[in-house]
């Protein structure tokens, strides 16, 4: 089970994902009550090893407009959210870098097909609310056999059940492992890696 842990903004809460057993760390580099700037995530960035894949997330920006604020960031995978097209991908691998392409489960079925992103990811209608769906409801979309993680409401005590119901790949959370928006909480960071990895 891969698992990202995203919205981190501490070199507290960066060191516990890492040591935890993470593969993979968000940034939000967009409005959020855990934005980050280009200039902490370089500051962060030392504490993440090569096998972690560090990643910037944005909402509705362009594709070369992320793409340029994750390379000032010293980023090689962007997190890309709204509605996306080939054209996007195809803007992030030419410019090197890796793409999680993220959709909401209310998406056309359009949506849902490979764009030949490297990770897709599908989530709650509002990405980052901690809102949770019918996670199984996502087998209907026809996944198997891509790499993609479900995103949304996710938390210690659920994460098992839901990627079993759902079929994932992988996980994504960022609420679940909050005290407080924006605040995450490092106890709750390990317990959530170790109940998704388990
Ligand atoms: O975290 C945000 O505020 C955010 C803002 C804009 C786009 C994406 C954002 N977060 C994405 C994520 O953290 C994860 O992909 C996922 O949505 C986490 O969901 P949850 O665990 O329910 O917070």
């Amino acid at each position: 089970m891969f698992v990202k842990v995203c919205g981190l903004s501490t070199p507290e809460s960066v060191q516990e994902a890492v040591d935890a057993g993470a593969d993979a760390v968000g940034f939000v580099l967009t409005a959020s009550p855990r934005e980050v700037s280009p200039e902490q995530v370089r500051i962060l960035l030392p504490l993440v090893p090569s096998t972690v894949n560090a990643v910037g997330v944005f909402r509705h920006e362009p594709a070369a407009d992320a793409v340029a604020t994750a390379r000032a960031a010293g980023l090689e995978w962007v997190q890309l959210h709204g509605h996306r097209t080939a054209d996007d991908v195809k803007t992030v691998h030419d410019a090197g870098m890796h793409l999680i392409r993220a959709v909401t489960m209310g998406a056309t079925q359009d949506e849902f097909a490979d764009l030949g992103e490297d990770v897709f990811l599908i989530d709650a209608a509002v990405p980052g609310s901690g809102e949770s769906w019918d996670y199984s409801s996502v087998r209907e979309k026809g996944l198997d056999g891509r790499e993609w993680l479900l995103a949304g409401g996710l938390e210690p005590g659920n994460v098992a059940f839901a990627a079993s119901a759902a079929g994932a790949w992988g996980v994504d959370v960022s609420s679940g492992v909050e005290a407080s928006r924006g605040v995450k909480d490092l106890a709750k960071i390990r317990a959530f890696v170790e109940a998704a990895k388990a």
